[in-house]
């Protein structure tokens, strides 16, 4: 296939701007964006998280002014975390089935303020609602149980699509939740919810800033390697998927997002479905250590690291540095 030097030199299409442009064979747009924004009580409200530099709690009020910001850069989605109050947090995590919680209360003043011009993905998993910061019910040992957590997951999913949520996002890994959230959704009239599954989630160390930002970095005890996957395995991740889909998933998810785009890549050859990959809060404070120190140039490395998810295969990327990345993306200086 590849020719001989000096007839074929390949250095010759880079060498122009214009050139490089016409042969470029992947896009970043903000289109490509979702932006997880997290949620507090109060009004005019505005909390730094100090391990995630630049990304802040906002309260509902504020959370509707940051969903605009969004719609006018062309991020078309929003995913949206709670940082629940410890008095609101107990063993079984009930506070996500209430139809008043911050969750609830953030995707109805974002849904008074836009209509459908954007979109809200919510998070499914009982972690921000928790007393011990794990995704599930436990028992006495302190397992997560799968099938009584399910049933939680569903309450919680119908929950969210009442308030008016587009995306139910589980990210908790119980087995057979998407079919059980499925039906449940198609019951309630809820036909165009869509799924998107966290269907490959690796028990990582990149989520320790997040724990931090919905409160339950401190509270959470052991790991969750009981029901989060392996790092080692990549057979298993297609199995996940395969099961997912299976069930309803419209989309699934790969999280961590770039120590795994091998697994990227895999799902998107293998099953050829929208697959969307979340940039985590580890991921993004390295990326700003590094800029802390010197090391590297932000906009540079922002932008990088979200083509490099594209050109693996992704349709889109959850990435706290969505907001700045459009604006990137527009020419505007951030
Ligand atoms: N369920 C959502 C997450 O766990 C996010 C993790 C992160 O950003 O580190
Ligand atoms: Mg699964």
């Amino acid at each position: 296939m590849t020719g001989t030097y000096p007839h074929t030199r390949l250095r010759r299409v880079r060498a122009t701007a214009w050139s490089r442009a016409m042969h470029r064979e992947t896009i970043l747009t903000p289109a490509d964006l979702i932006w997880p924004l997290f949620v507090t009580e109060g009004r005019g409200v505005e909390q730094a998280i100090a391990s995630l530099p630049g990304v802040s709690r906002w309260s509902v009020d504020q959370i509707v002014a940051r969903a605009e910001e969004a719609a006018e850069l062309g991020i078309p989605c929003l995913a949206l975390f709670p940082h629940t109050q410890p008095e609101r947090r107990s063993e079984d995590g009930k506070e996500a089935l209430n139809p008043d919680n911050l969750m609830c209360r953030a995707i109805r003043a974002i849904r008074d303020r836009l209509g459908d011009s954007i979109g809200l993905l919510t998070d499914v998993a009982l972690d921000p609602y928790t007393s011990h910061g794990q995704d599930g019910l436990i028992d006495d040992a302190g397992y997560v149980l799968n099938d009584e957590t399910v049933e939680m997951l569903v309450g919680q999913s119908l929950n969210q699509a009442a308030a008016g949520a587009d995306i139910i996002a589980p990210s908790d890994m119980m087995d057979g939740r998407i079919g059980a959230i499925r039906d449940a959704l198609e019951d309630e009239g809820h036909v165009n919810v869509q799924i998107m599954s966290y269907a490959a989630k690796y028990a990582s160390s990149f989520y320790g800033p997040f724990r931090d930002a919905v409160g339950s970095r401190g509270l959470l005890k052991g790991d969750k390697k009981t029901y989060q996957m392996d790092p080692a395995n990549t057979e298993e991740a297609l199995r996940e998927v395969e099961m997912d889909l299976a069930e309803g998933a419209d989309s699934v998810m790969v999280k961590p997002g770039l120590p795994y785009l091998d697994i990227v890549r895999r799902v998107k050859e293998t099953f050829e479905v929208p697959v969307f990959a979340y940039q985590v809060s580890g991921e993004y404070a390295m990326i700003e250590a590094a800029v802390a120190a010197g090391a590297a140039d932000r906009d540079a490395m922002v932008l990088e690291t979200l083509l490099a998810f594209k050109r693996a295969g992704c349709s889109g990327v959850l990435t706290y540095h969505a907001a700045h990345a459009a604006r990137l993306l527009h020419g505007r200086n951030a």
